[in-house]
């Protein structure tokens, strides 16, 4: 592998480790190369927290007495573009000027208004070297919530459920029935805990009363969101028991009781999958799984509103039911999870 996509790899690795800590900002990895060795390494780690160049910057400096010296022939590679703005830190581009690192490698240009080049230019201007766009797609891929968001005014959309192998969704009389195996159900938790929120639609959350939450896997629960237009739901429903954040899209009421937030849309009879992913946008939200039921799932493979399917087909059968649901996109990827098959689709 050339050596600036090593080293560009590495930097995706940091990426990844802040994978659920860091939204709704971008996961970012930076390394800082001297004559061949990785001096220092740092990535974002957790939302508000320093930023990648900051860490890999500080990572030289605790390490070698010389740092400073080491600084002025060194290479820093970073996997989106430096920041040029005052956010809850100081600009990067001006951390690396500061030190008078004399070559830039960048994976992507961070699409942020408020940076959208000016770090690159930044850096120029100070005579640094800069490339930009190595693993360029890798770089974009691995912050694709965030680029949705900034780009789209939307959060991220995963859409995932399962299958019987003779094509059903659930059986037809408003009964819940389990498809996929354990490992599945891990996995999904894992997933669960890598986005900002979970949605179901009003008749799963009253048939399957799910929690929602992340109890088979490590990490943070996401929010969760259901749609129950005209507020019919049990409030002794898992839910509403207070233990996430949890919206309620409704056409009664907007307020907070506890952490159950209503939020009152205008119109439910068009373009609701619109403006729902408005309103999360609104909230921070930067990625959402949808994980049922049909219905719901439908009005936003109708809308063309997701990027994601994550489509489990389980060993069992059911005689009749509700028909399973097709997208038309692209299959990525397909995997066995346990006994169940997991395909993988993006919207394009
Ligand atoms: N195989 C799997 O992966 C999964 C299976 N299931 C199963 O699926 C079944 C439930 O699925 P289904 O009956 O399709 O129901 P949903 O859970 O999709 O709920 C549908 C209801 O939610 C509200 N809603 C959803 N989307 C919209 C929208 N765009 N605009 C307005 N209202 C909306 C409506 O409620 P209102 O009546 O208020 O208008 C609608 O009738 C259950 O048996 C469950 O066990 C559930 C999840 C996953
Ligand atoms: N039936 C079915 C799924 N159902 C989904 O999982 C939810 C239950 O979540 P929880 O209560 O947190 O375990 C349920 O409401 C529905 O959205 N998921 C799957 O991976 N495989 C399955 O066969
Ligand atoms: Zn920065």
């Amino acid at each position: 592998m050339p050596t600036n996509e090593l080293y560009m790899r590495r930097c995706l690795d940091l990426a990844a480790l802040a994978r659920g800590a860091v939204s709704p900002n971008p996961m970012v990895g930076a390394v800082i190369v001297y004559n061949g060795n990785i001096i220092g390494e740092g990535y974002h780690q957790k939302y508000g927290g320093a930023h990648a160049e900051v860490n890999a910057v500080n990572d030289v400096l605790e390490r070698f007495d010389n740092a400073e010296e080491l600084l002025l022939q060194s290479t820093i590679y970073v996997s989106l573009e430096p920041c040029a703005h005052y956010g809850k830190t100081p600009p990067c581009a001006d951390l690396i000027i500061k030190y008078r690192i004399p070559n830039a490698v960048v994976g992507c240009r961070d699409p942020f208004d408020q940076v959208d080049g000016k770090g690159i230019e930044k850096l120029q201007a100070a005579g640094i070297n800069v490339t930009v766009g190595v693993l360029e797609q890798e770089c974009r891929h691995l912050n694709r919530r965030f680029f949705t968001r900034v780009q789209k005014h939307r959060p991220y959309i995963i859409l995932k459920w399962a299958q019987t192998s003779n094509g059903f969704f659930a059986p037809d009389d408003n009964s819940q029935f389990w498809i996929t195996g354990l490992e599945s159900r891990k996995l999904v938790h894992q997933w669960r805990a890598e986005e900002d929120a979970v949605l179901v639609g009003k008749n799963t959350a009253a048939i399957d009363n799910p929690q929602l939450n992340v109890r088979y896997a490590e990490g943070r629960n996401p929010k969760r969101v259901v749609i129950d237009r005209r507020l019919e739901l049990d409030s002794s429903l898992h839910l509403f028991d207070n233990s996430v954040e949890t919206l309620i899209f409704n056409e009664v009421k907007a307020g907070i009781t506890g952490r159950n937030k209503y939020i009152a849309l205008e119109d439910f009879d068009r373009y609701v999958p619109q403006y729902l992913m408005y309103q999360l946008y609104l909230q921070d939200i930067q990625s959402v799984i949808i994980e049922g039921g049909a219905h719901t799932l439908q009005t936003f493979i109708d809308a063309g509103m997701w990027d994601e399917a994550r489509i489990f087909t389980g060993t069992a059968v059911l005689n009749k039911g509700i028909p399973a649901l097709q997208v038309t996109g692209t299959k990525v990827d397909e995997q066995q999870s346990g006994d169940d098959l997991l395909e993988i689709w993006y919207n394009a």
